[in-house]
């Protein structure tokens, strides 16, 4: 089986894969960015793919959640990874002018960059890997990446980890085909829309209420169809087999003017 991710070897979302899928029976295959994921799995060029969700700090991957709505593929499985990040070069360095990484990354850095490298020039790249490949290159001064992205680009960990507290990040397998396989810990998420009228966003929410579910996220993104017309994704603690869940959806979907279900999916926090 092939399993598409974010490469190349050594980014978080690798971390991920690996904490998923067993290397020496899948293929893991390496893509240059998210878009590439979601397509490898659209066009049948692999099963399943690992892509960044959220982050603790940071917030939401609107790549992820724009192919989400877009794309006919579903959540099978969440993975919460702890991630740390560490400044790596080829060589302790008198000035480091120029630091690559992913532009959540630095988002996950900022006060510490602030702090020590504020006149640094900072160049955004696909991953944290593809950083650490670059600054191997001696295209950058330095790289934002993880200890394996520096051991396997041969660079020296300068110093790190230099993200804020409680850096985590949210993965999603995703793939074609569905299979919904509960576990001990679940999720289900969908995405909808209403009526642009007072209390309809309301309206949807009581029966989320009604039906006693928690909801761990709510986000609103532009529909991309008229400025002001929003899609909202939900996520909901249960499996679309339960009772109340499945009945709350079914309520829910009639009253949206779209509605789509992502998934049901159980969660593994192997860090935690
Ligand atoms: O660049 C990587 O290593 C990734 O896997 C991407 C990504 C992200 O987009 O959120 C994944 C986890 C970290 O939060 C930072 C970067």
């Amino acid at each position: 089986m092939k399993i598409a991710y974010l490469g190349p070897i050594g980014s978080y979302s690798y971390e991920a894969t690996r904490r998923f899928f067993n290397e020496e029976r899948e293929e893991l295959v390496a893509c240059e960015t998210i878009d590439d994921v979601f397509e490898s799995i659209e066009e049948n060029r692999a099963e399943f793919g690992v892509v960044p969700v959220e982050n603790s700090i940071e917030g939401s991957v609107s790549t992820t959640f724009d192919y989400l709505l877009k794309s006919q593929v579903y959540i099978i499985k969440e993975i919460v990874l702890k991630v740390e990040h560490y400044l790596c070069a080829k060589e302790q360095m008198q000035r480091i002018l120029t630091i690559a990484s992913h532009p959540q990354a630095f988002s996950q850095c900022h006060d510490y960059l602030r702090r020590n490298f504020k006149d640094a020039k900072l160049i955004q790249v696909s991953s944290t890997s593809y950083a650490a490949r670059i600054c191997a290159e001696g295209e950058v001064d330095a790289a934002i990446c993880s200890p394996l992205a520096a051991q396997q680009n041969n660079l020296k960990i300068l110093t790190g980890p230099i993200n804020h507290d409680n850096n985590y990040t949210r993965f999603f397998v995703i793939t074609k085909n569905p299979n919904f396989e509960k576990g001990e810990k679940n999720k289900t998420s969908i995405i909808f829309s209403t009526y642009d009228k007072p209390g309809s966003l309301y309206k949807i929410l009581a029966i989320f209420n009604l039906y006693d579910l928690n909801l761990t996220k709510i986000e609103s993104r532009p529909a991309k169809t008229n400025l002001g017309e929003y899609v909202f994704f939900v996520d909901i603690d249960g499996f679309v087999d339960e009772e109340d869940v499945s009945d709350a959806l079914k309520v829910v979907q009639r009253k949206s003017t779209f509605f789509k279900l992502l998934g049901s999916y159980s969660v593994i926090c192997p860090d935690k």
